[in-house]
């Protein structure tokens, strides 16, 4: 068995991407933003405060035959941009690209942030992270992924993000025309709930790889490309017009500079991220000053590989054998 989704980006500025998620019965569809960066289905609902899910499509379990209250269950998650969530938890049906887990823990946000009330384009996440990182007590739940991984063909999922197109999320098989390129394979690393991986080196401008290793994770819910200054630094030096803005908290360059591209080794491949694809949007509308793509890690403690790399290439979560796979796009 498999299953293949669809995936939108949510704005102009690619900054995150909205997957169609059924739960319940009958179907409840609510769009979610499917990140390998944590490990909680969590969704608006019936019970989140009304003045909070005002513009969301919410989930109500009073309306699903299937749902059932997990009794004494909670959960609170909070995520490195700071924002979160929390509240009580369910199990019901929950199908994603046609493949259904019958019985899925469907966390009820009863608290939500800011950012997340005023992003009504999505109406929760669903973690694709290792099951570890759940945060529901007394007893952590299994993301929809490994409660699906024995029923799926393969235990793996891939991720074919799009710059300002439709993309996927493929499960438990790999559709090798999405690439270009061979599929790079290195061992993941899942104690911390994340998909860690090391890439070998990188070069700026299609120069040689270095030998500089990048330890990171690969994470769908994160948008831009955070790595550590120096490699930073290398990048934007060879970037005329750029700068660092305390308002925008980030590196800014003039929109109309060619910027160069970025390649990191992974696997005994390399993924070169085209310069187009780190001009990720001007400041403001109709300014001629754009924010970078690639920016520091060093506030995190993290290198993360976001959606600015992750659009490059064909990426292959492999759950079985604890790996990840990447293929130029
Ligand atoms: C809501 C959300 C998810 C992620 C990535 N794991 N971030 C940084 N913020």
């Amino acid at each position: 068995q498999t299953g293949s989704a669809n995936t939108n980006p949510s704005d102009s500025a690619d900054d995150e991407y909205i997957t169609n998620v059924s739960i319940g019965t009958p179907a409840q569809v609510l769009p979610l933003d499917f990140d390998t960066g944590s490990s909680d289905l969590w969704v608006f609902s019936s019970e989140t405060p009304k003045s909070s899910a005002s513009g969301h499509v919410t989930y109500s379990p009073s309306k699903s035959s299937t749902a059932k209250k997990l009794s004494g269950a909670s959960w609170s998650i909070t995520y490195g941009d700071h924002s979160s969530s929390s509240g009580d938890v369910y199990t019901d049906k929950v199908t994603v690209g046609g493949f259904s887990v019958s019985s899925q823990a469907v966390e009820s946000a009863t608290k939500v942030s800011t950012q997340f009330v005023q992003d009504t384009v999505i109406s929760g996440l669903l973690g694709l992270g290792f099951d570890v990182g759940n945060t529901v007590k007394p007893r952590a739940q299994k993301t929809w992924f490994s409660n699906a991984a024995n029923s799926l063909a393969q235990p793996l999922f891939t991720a074919d993000l799009k710059h300002q197109q439709t993309g996927s999320y493929n499960f438990g098989f790999i559709d090798t025309t999405l690439a270009k390129g061979p599929i790079g394979y290195t061992p993941a690393d899942g104690s911390e709930g994340y998909w860690g991986f090391t890439a070998t080196g990188y070069s700026v401008g299609g120069a040689k790889l270095n030998r500089n290793s990048i330890t990171g994770i690969a994470d769908t819910g994160t948008t831009l490309l955070l790595l550590d200054d120096d490699v930073v630094n290398a990048y934007y030096n060879n970037v005329e017009s750029a700068q660092y803005d305390d308002s925008q908290q980030g590196v800014v360059f003039d929109c109309s500079e060619d910027l160069p591209s970025f390649s990191f080794g992974v696997g005994g491949t390399t993924i070169t991220i085209p310069g187009s694809l780190i001009n990720l949007t001007p400041v403001s509308d109709g300014s001629s000053t754009c924010f970078g793509g690639l920016q520091s890690s060093a506030d995190i403690g993290i290198n993360i590989f976001g959606d600015v790399a992750l659009k490059a290439a064909l990426v292959v979560f492999d759950l079985g054998n604890e790996r990840l796979g990447w293929a130029q796009k």
